[in-house]
């Protein structure tokens, strides 16, 4: 199984990282912009092998396509993560013609690869790396819900103060500040609705504090966050490469599932294989139902600024 993992910046390279230490691809390519960038991660990275019990293969190429010939699955991290104070949207005008070019020559060298599209405007980069190459829709899969999913988890065990791995819960709608749609209705912990442990002003909060977790983090940071990225992507990578058939949200090219056609944006998808093998469509509420409307409207506006 070979991965090629484009951008071996912050998200990249915990990307590769992670993928390694599960130790679950033969290879991982890292490929960057900046001269010896990418080199200089996979050697570094290498340098873990040993301590970190990985045989994973990771080596780096500057702008080099023919080292990423034959992937299975490739990821694309480039382009420029947003400031404090910004949106993601505000970073359309730069990352759009970089993850266009960069799906293109993928797809040069590695013809049946499965594309993960991390950059941001995440959903939009997802719709236009479809616009720009015509893959089948299980074969472009936008990186966002899981992520988003991992904060509403995260945002919901300290609530409850329990740990993570007794909750469970699902962000659908677009990857940003105001359009995520976490589903307290749904979420639960061991089995039971999370509304019987918390106060509907509690679960407010919640929902509020992880719509905002890409932000809170950038300001924190000074720039966005890597790990929890890194770590949901890795996770869809191995769902893949694992033919695991795992459940995430996924910013997927919808063709009229959830009323929605002609736009990327995240629903429950079975990853496995090949790519999105399914979209599972779940019964929303009336107001659950308008604000994913009002999310993909926002999407659209997003959309219309290729
Ligand atoms: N979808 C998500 O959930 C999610 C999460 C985190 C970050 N992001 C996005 O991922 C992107 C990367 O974030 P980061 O923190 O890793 O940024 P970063 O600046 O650390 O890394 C980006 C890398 O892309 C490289 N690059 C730029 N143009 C390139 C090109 N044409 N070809 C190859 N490489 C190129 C840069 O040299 C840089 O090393 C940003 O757009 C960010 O907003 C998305
Ligand atoms: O917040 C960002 O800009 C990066 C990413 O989309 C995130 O959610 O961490």
């Amino acid at each position: 199984m070979k991965v090629t993992v484009v951008g071996a910046g912050a998200v990249g390279a915990s990307c590769a990282e992670y993928i390694a230490i599960k130790d679950f691809a033969s290879e991982v390519v890292l490929v960057d912009i900046k001269e010896d960038f990418a080199e200089g991660k996979a050697m570094d990275l290498m340098q873990c092998a040993s301590l970190n019990g990985f045989d994973t293969k990771i080596s780096g190429a500057t702008n080099d396509y023919s080292k990423t010939a034959n992937s299975d699955i490739a990821v694309i991290t480039s382009g420029i993560p947003r400031k404090p104070g910004m949106t993601r949207e505000e970073l359309i005008g730069i990352n759009a013609g970089i993850v266009k070019t960069v799906a293109e020559n993928l797809l040069k060298h590695s013809p049946n690869a499965i594309l993960i599209v991390v950059s941001n405007p995440m959903d939009t980069m997802a719709y236009l790396a479809h616009k720009a190459t015509g893959l089948p829709k299980n074969r472009i899969i936008g990186m966002g819900g899981a992520l988003d999913s991992a904060r509403f988890k995260y945002r919901l065990s300290e609530a409850l103060g329990c740990p993570t791995s007794d909750v469970d819960g699902m962000v659908i709608g677009g990857h940003s500040d105001t359009g995520m749609i976490p589903l307290t209705r749904l979420a639960v912990r061991n089995s039971i609705p999370v509304s019987k442990f918390l106060s509907e002003e509690k679960l407010n909060e919640v929902k509020e504090a992880t719509k905002v977790g890409g932000a809170t983090l950038t300001k924190m940071l000074g720039t966005s966050a890597w790990y929890a990225p890194g770590a949901a992507v890795s996770a869809m990578v191995q769902a893949i490469a694992c033919d695991q058939k795992k459940m995430f949200p996924c910013s997927a090219l919808l063709d009229g599932e959830y009323g929605l056609k002609d736009i990327s944006i995240g629903v429950p998808c079975i990853i496995g294989k090949n790519g999105i093998e399914k979209i599972v469509e779940i019964d929303l509420t009336d107001a659950e139902k308008a604000n994913l409307k009002e999310s993909a409207d926002a999407v659209r506006v997003v959309n219309g600024l290729l």
